[in-house]
């Protein structure tokens, strides 16, 4: 492992961009970055954007005001001739320069506090509106590489920068308007000086700017390194991995891999800071040399009367404002490009997933899908997973009818859980027909089958949440009643163990929070029964469902599923346990993605292919799985 590198991010592509990026560059790229957070801002908190910008404004007003004030002041104090018998007639001057000083640091304050609305509000939008495209993105998105890529870095990266871009466009304009007001200013005494005021400050912002370069590009060149150390750090202190690295006495082995990562990120990290201190202090002694000349071109000008010393003096108060306001923009310049880069991705990855969606959607014509269904057919039905070469299914034909428990049985790798999962509308066929009677299901959005399916996972997922919400949100849309819940968990004879919990079915599920619960593998494959029974769907697709069950929950589970069959409901059962196969109405057996076999039990056992073959394997082998149920 420690050898081993991990896949590269694709968002590493960025690296280049930002290492070699020019201030022209980052000057033309700007304004199209700044762009997308504008978006941003004007559907949440543009309120809040207008008011920093106002403030912003008002800012660079008291800039001017303070020249005005400090001339006023100094003039004043020379005027006075330091005798302190007249200092009493500079104090109103010296009231002036407080009371703007006073409300420059007002609105200062006043900026922070409405910039702080902002980026929680901007946060929460992009996070919601990645989690909304997430969550109905076509599954098979899912398979494909480059889009989980651009996924994991819009999630990663893109929604944390959204507040970042935000704020530093906001950080940005108002360092430009402190900046202009400032060197407007100086320049109404003297344009030479205002121009060395800028020049003056370039060592700085230069030093600035490759600072936070090199703090970037490291950051980047050890992600691999740092991404390493958190999948290893997760599992050092995951709850489901602390059982295996007691009993196998992981825990040298791993802390020596973390230990040896750690050590190389923070030789990377030693070195970036001395590059950095070196960097600095080039900058600043180029800056304080660059200041030299700005003071002494002060004295100058002071000493041919080209500036009076009130003038030179109220110039000096401004020159630091406008110096430190620069080195700002060259830092938020910097980070602004840097993070817009993320944002600008992450919209891509938005409308990019937005259009599939949209693809996906636009296909199908909204043709009301009938409740019922007499046979849900497939024809000639093949797939291939997006990105691989082979296909997981081939033309396979297959009818499941009302009231009728079917069975999906093969080797595995043969198929059943991509069938399943086309059964269940979460894959459109790559050729081939799904039909509802006679609705082609082809000419329907996908969700229109979902609705009327329910679908128990193989990797059912244990949901963080109370142990009744947990059976609940099989159907959100429904009011769930007490009695509703218990019934489903009845069905799925998990009911004894939630009244058991400690707060009954308000007990939380999950042990990462206080006061919850965690239930038994078998025992969360109930609860997934009890969702799926609560749901009540036309047609039940389960995916090994009893893998984890003892013999007679698993019959008895049987026994529901007998009975909602008699109810009309149809049931596609995916199992490798051949007592369950045996119960069904119709056998189907898959092999490498063909359907070759079909029946009910005794037809293929007399037939003696491969049905029989694997329930004389099962016979033969240890698991408990020999017993066969009384068929239907
Ligand atoms: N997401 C995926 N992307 C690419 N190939 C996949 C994907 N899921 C499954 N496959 C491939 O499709 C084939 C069928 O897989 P499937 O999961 O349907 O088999 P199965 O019969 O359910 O197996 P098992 O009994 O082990 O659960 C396998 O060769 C598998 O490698």
């Amino acid at each position: 492992m420690a050898g081993a590198e991990l896949v590269v991010p694709a968002w590493r592509s960025l690296d280049d961009d930002v290492r070699s990026a020019s201030f022209w560059r980052m000057a033309r790229d700007l304004p199209r970055l700044t762009g997308h957070a504008l978006a941003l801002v004007r559907t949440t908190s543009r309120r809040w954007a207008l008011a920093v910008l106002g403030l912003q404004l008002l800012s660079g007003a008291l800039v001017v005001l303070m020249m005005a004030a400090a001339r006023e002041f100094f003039s004043a104090l020379v005027a006075s001739g330091l005798v302190v018998g007249n200092l009493v007639h500079v104090a109103p001057t010296l009231v002036g320069v407080g009371l703007v000083m006073g409300a420059s640091k007002l609105v200062g304050a006043l900026t922070s506090a409405c910039r702080s609305r902002l980026g929680p509000r901007i946060e929460q939008r992009a996070e919601l509106r990645l989690l909304g495209l997430t969550t109905r993105a076509p599954l098979e998105l899912f398979d494909e590489p480059r889009w989980f890529d651009a996924m994991s870095r819009a999630r990663d990266r893109g929604v944390s920068s959204a507040p970042v871009v935000v704020d530093q466009a906001l950080a940005l304009s108002g360092a430009l308007v402190t900046v202009t007001a400032a060197v407007g200013a100086v320049a109404f005494v003297s344009p030479a000086l205002a121009v060395l005021v800028l020049v003056s400050s370039l060592p700085g912002a230069w030093a600035a700017v490759r600072s936070a370069q090199l703090a970037y590009v490291s950051r980047r060149r050890t992600t691999t390194l740092r991404r390493r150390k958190w999948v290893l750090s997760d599992l050092l202190a995951n709850r489901r991995a602390a059982p295996e690295i007691r009993a196998n006495q992981l825990q040298d082995h791993l802390l020596g891999l973390v230990e040896e990562i750690t050590t190389r990120d923070m030789g990377e990290r030693l070195e970036v800071s001395r590059r950095q201190a070196l960097q600095r202090f080039v900058g600043q002694v180029a800056g304080g040399a660059a200041l030299c000349v700005l003071y002494l071109a002060l004295v100058l000008l002071v000493r041919h009367d080209a500036l009076s010393l009130a003038s030179a003096s109220a110039a000096l108060v401004v020159i630091r404002s406008g110096r430190r306001s620069l080195n700002r923009a060259a830092l938020t310049v910097r980070t602004l490009y840097e993070h817009g880069l993320y944002l600008a991705d992450f919209f891509r990855f938005c409308s990019e997933t937005e259009n599939r969606a949209r693809e996906e959607e636009d296909e199908a014509e909204p043709v009301p899908l009938p409740h019922d269904c007499a046979t849900l057919a497939l024809k000639g039905v093949s797939f291939t997973y997006p990105g691989s070469e082979a296909p997981s299914l081939r033309d396979v034909d297959l009818e499941l009818r009302r009231g009728e428990i079917v069975a999906l049985v093969g080797d595995n790798g043969s198929g059943k859980t991509t069938l399943a999962k086309l059964v269940a509308g979460l894959y459109r066929p790559g050729s081939g027909a799904l039909h509802w009677d006679d609705v082609d299901l082809g000419t329907l959005p996908l969700s229109a089958l979902s609705e009327r399916v329910t679908l128990v996972a193989q990797d059912h997922t244990r949901w963080p949440l109370t142990a009744r919400d947990n059976i609940a949100i099989g159907r959100p849309s429904r009011e769930a009643t007490d009695e509703l819940v218990v019934r489903a968990a009845r069905q799925a004879r998990v009911d004894p163990v939630l009244s058991s919990l400690r707060h009954g079915y308000a007990t939380l599920l999950s042990r990462q929070f206080t006061d919850g619960a965690d239930l038994s593998g078998g025992q969360w494959q109930r609860l997934a029964l009890a969702r799926a029974f609560y749901r009540d769907a036309h047609l039940l697709v389960l995916d090994e469902p009893t893998a984890s069950l003892d013999p007679r929950t698993e019959r008895h589970v049987f026994e529901e599923l007998r009975a909602l069959a008699a109810r009309g409901r149809s049931v596609l059962l995916v199992t490798h346990s051949m007592r369950m196969a045996a119960s069904a109405h119709r056998i189907v057996v898959l092999d490498g993605g063909r359907l070759i076999e079909e029946g009910p039990h005794d037809a293929l056992m007399e037939k003696g292919g491969k049905y029989a073959a694997m329930v004389g394997a099962a016979a033969g082998s240890s698991d408990g799985s020999t017993a066969v149920a009384p068929r239907p």
